[in-house]
């Protein structure tokens, strides 16, 4: 088993948009950023041994968004554990980047005692920014996920998705090509999320991250994902995989999507009931 890390340049304090397209709308293939080769994951031994992930071969890009949907218990999480380089693999290869990626949760996790801002400047401060330019980029940070007029208040005195807005910054504060979320708006209700999904998808854009995203809502994978990757359960592999343009992004075309991928989970999940 080798692990290895690519090389990959830290980013610009101003990332760049995503690539444009080339000609006739062919878009430009992305340098990989994460490489996974018949990557499996196995815990325990003996009796208890539990194979959680096996043969997972996926090539992630720069600049891409991937939803990756499963089975509770299907492995999600320990996916984005090994990509995030927290987990070692069992089996196969990986390569990830070399500088760590950022990471979100459903629970925001926030120091209660800080303000907003003080959250953000604390991740600044982690990676090295000097005291004179913090105040500054966070409050640039709190501005992308408008929360410019938020920076003064605590934890507590924030709605859940405002809570979940300055976890975003904090995530993007920490400067990493690839951000890894792990269901951040799950205990979010609806209305909230579906603003969070246009912030997200805006703000994606606008600093070209890569972002692996994973969720047990179908909707949500076609309303954020340029692909989204379905997981089989025990053991744990990539077993479809849909790509999505912009066009099928709208209602009657993400509907149907919607409507196949319900279909195929609903079709993984009876196979071990
Ligand atoms: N550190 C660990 N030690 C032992 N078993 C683990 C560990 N981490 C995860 N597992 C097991 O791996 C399996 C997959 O867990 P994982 O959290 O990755 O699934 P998931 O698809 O993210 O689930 P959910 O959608 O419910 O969050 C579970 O059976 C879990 O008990």
């Amino acid at each position: 088993m080798t692990v290895t890390s690519t090389a990959t340049e830290p980013l610009a304090p101003e990332p760049p948009t995503a690539p444009e397209p080339t000609t006739a709308g062919h878009q430009p293939a992305p340098r990989p950023v994460v490489v996974l080769d018949g990557l499996g994951k196995t815990f325990g031994s003996g009796q208890s041994q539990n194979t959680v992930l096996e043969d997972v071969d996926l090539t992630i890009g720069q600049g891409e968004f991937v939803a990756l949907l499963g089975a509770s218990g299907c492995g999600k999480s320990t996916l984005l554990n090994l990509i995030a380089g927290l987990e070692a693999p069992s089996k196969g290869a990986m390569e990830i980047p070399s500088d760590g990626v950022a990471f979100m949760f459903q629970d925001a996790n926030l120091f209660p005692w800080l303000t907003a801002q003080g959250n953000v400047e604390l991740a600044l401060e982690l990676r090295g920014v000097p005291k004179a330019e913090r105040k500054t980029r966070a409050e640039a940070l709190l501005a992308l996920v408008h929360l410019q007029h938020a920076g003064k208040k605590r934890p507590h005195e924030l709605s859940g998705g405002m809570r979940q807005r300055v976890a975003l910054a904090r995530s993007l504060a920490q400067d990493k090509h690839v951000l890894l979320m792990d269901e951040p708006f799950a205990a979010l209700d609806a209305i909230t999320r579906d603003l969070l999904h246009e912030e997200l998808t805006r703000i994606w854009r606008h600093t070209g991250r890569t972002i692996v995203f994973v969720t047990h809502n179908v909707r949500e994978a076609v309303r954020l994902g340029q692909r989204v990757l379905l997981l089989s359960s025990r053991p744990g592999k990539v077993i479809r995989e849909w790509r999505i343009d912009d066009a099928q992004k709208q209602p009657e075309q993400a509907a149907l999507l919607a409507d196949e991928m319900t279909a195929a989970l609903r079709q993984e999940i009876s196979r071990h009931v």
